[in-house]
């Protein structure tokens, strides 16, 4: 059985980062990204649509995680969000492509604080701020094993 805290986020075969459901495709799924430095360029997928033409606040939410985690993947590849928070300034249009401003709040030892900003020429959409937390070692084994713990799902609830 593979050793699941092994696992990094490394570039996949089209030399782009990316997180293990988007590997096959060789593209983020979500639409980002990155540029220079700690800017990213997102287009929210039509697919991802909430109301006519703006994007469902759940895509900004995976997005930001997904900017604010590559960001810090520069310097820590195993990383997992603690906590995340968005402020939901305008609607964003789907289609259309946005920057992303990261920024490193604070590093120290596995704490992370995380900071980013959605925007659109001089407008501000959204921002988020997340904790992240460099991975323990025992991460996902020890998820493994409480899983395996549990009885087995049955039809009836
Ligand atoms: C280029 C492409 C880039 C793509 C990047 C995409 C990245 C996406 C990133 C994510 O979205 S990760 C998925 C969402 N996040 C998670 O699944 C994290 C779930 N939460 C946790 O695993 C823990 O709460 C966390 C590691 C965040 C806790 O870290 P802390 O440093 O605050 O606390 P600590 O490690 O001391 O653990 C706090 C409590 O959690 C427990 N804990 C920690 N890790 C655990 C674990 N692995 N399994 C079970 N319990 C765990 C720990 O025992 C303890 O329990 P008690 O309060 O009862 O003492």
């Amino acid at each position: 059985m593979p050793d699941s805290d092994s696992f990094t986020i490394e570039p996949s075969s089209s030399g782009r980062m990316l997180c293990g459901g988007c590997v096959p495709d060789g593209v983020c799924r979500l639409g980002v990204e990155p540029r220079d430095g700690m800017w990213f360029d997102v287009t929210c997928p039509r697919h991802w649509q909430g109301g006519p033409g703006v994007a469902h606040g759940g895509w900004i939410a995976a997005a930001f995680d997904d900017v604010l985690n590559t960001a810090a993947l520069r310097t820590e590849p195993r990383m997992v969000t603690k906590s995340l928070s968005v402020e939901y300034l305008r609607p964003v249009p789907v289609d259309r492509k946005l920057a992303v401003l990261a920024r490193i709040e604070r590093h120290e030892g596995r704490e992370w604080t995380v900071s980013a900003r959605m925007t659109l020429g001089a407008d501000t959409l959204a921002t988020a701020h997340a904790e992240l937390r460099t991975r323990r070692p025992d991460h996902y084994s020890r998820h493994e094993h409480w899983l395996a713990g549990l009885p087995l799902p049955t039809n009836e609830n």
